[in-house]
């Protein structure tokens, strides 16, 4: 049955919100405001974490769930929200929850894409009606990642992540794993020692659709050097597959052919270390819910 919103007695509406994985990251350049231009791939993944919007009547904008170690004022979804409704005079607010499986500091863009799946299921639920395009402007503000997660497309990405262009990476299945270090973004961006003159690749029409051979990601060695628990593991995981780590990291990828295979692996791991086996997806999960609520909400 068709539904009105934002009404006082609307439900809560589940989003998911997926990792990425940067199959390569190369830095080209560095531009005159310190931010770094990259060539990169983006693939999603199944793993996400699960958010829950319930649009309120009255402005207020209320965390239910804080994340531990992050002051709600500071958190994406928060920020997001303010954002749009500051961007859109919404006189809408929301209650939200989210149940956080993406570890932090690890690469896999957890936060930007919560940013991205509340600006998203918002200017739906709130009726905004702006652009993807428009959104993905909106949300460069919060973070470089946020674009991507907006178009919910894989992509061949430059400039610092918002040129994008759509590539179709092989679905593999992968083994992320997380070693027990948290790595600042901005840290590694900032770093002397990081190479950032990698050239920039000569046209889009890529080979290898693992984008692992002939390809690298430009921080890994920096990480290598300075993180010895990152180095330990790398090294280790290269023996069982091809490996690689994803953004700043610190979390690495291993592709599998199989579900099984991964998980035989998985299962060598120490019971200490995060890790998740998971797969390649080339569309965002957000964007079929999307669909499906659009297509249930009156206008
Ligand atoms: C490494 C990637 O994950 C690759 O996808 C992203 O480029 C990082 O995206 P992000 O975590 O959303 O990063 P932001 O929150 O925008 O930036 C964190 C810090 O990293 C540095 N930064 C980030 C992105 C970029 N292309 N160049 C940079 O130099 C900036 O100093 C910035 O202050
Ligand atoms: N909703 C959120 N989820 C995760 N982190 C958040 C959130 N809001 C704010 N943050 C802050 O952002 C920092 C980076 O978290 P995130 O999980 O996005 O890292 P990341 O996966 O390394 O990102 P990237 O790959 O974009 O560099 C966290 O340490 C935290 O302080």
């Amino acid at each position: 049955m068709p539904v009105s919103l934002p009404a006082t007695d609307s439900p809560f509406y589940p989003f998911p919100s997926p990792a990425k994985l940067n199959l390569f990251l190369h830095i080209v350049g560095r531009r005159t405001d310190g931010y770094h231009e990259l060539e990169t791939v983006f693939q999603f993944l199944t793993l996400a974490d699960n958010i829950a919007i319930k649009p309120t009547t009255t402005s207020t904008i209320t965390l239910l769930t804080p994340i531990d170690g992050v002051p709600n004022d500071d958190n994406l979804i928060v920020k997001a929200a303010k954002l749009l409704q500051a961007e859109t005079q919404s006189p809408y607010g929301a209650e939200i929850k989210i149940n956080k499986l993406l570890p932090m500091g690890g690469g896999l863009g957890g936060g930007s894409s919560n940013a991205a799946t509340v600006l998203l299921a918002l200017n739906v639920l709130w009726q905004c009606k702006l652009s993807y395009q428009q959104l993905a402007e909106l949300g460069l503000q919060l973070g470089a990642d946020v674009p991507i997660f907006i178009h919910g497309f894989a992509a061949f990405a430059q400039g610092i992540g918002e040129k994008l262009s759509p590539v179709y990476p092989d679905e593999s299945i992968y083994l992320i794993t997380k070693p027990q270090c948290s790595i600042s973004t901005q840290q590694v961006f900032t770093a002397k020692a990081l190479t950032r003159n990698t050239r920039k690749l000569d046209n889009n029409a890529f080979d290898d659709k693992t984008y692992i051979n002939g390809y690298h990601n430009d921080c890994q060695n920096l990480v290598i050097n300075h993180y010895p628990e990152v180095a330990k593991l790398l090294a280790w995981l290269i023996e069982y597959a091809p490996s690689r780590m994803t953004g700043t990291g610190a979390c690495i990828f291993s592709r599998f052919d199989s579900e099984e295979e991964a998980k035989r692996v998985q299962k060598l791991l120490p019971n200490t270390m995060t890790s998740f086996v998971t797969k390649g997806i080339n569309t965002s999960p957000l964007h079929s819910v999307l669909q499906q609520l659009e297509s249930e909400i009156c206008t």
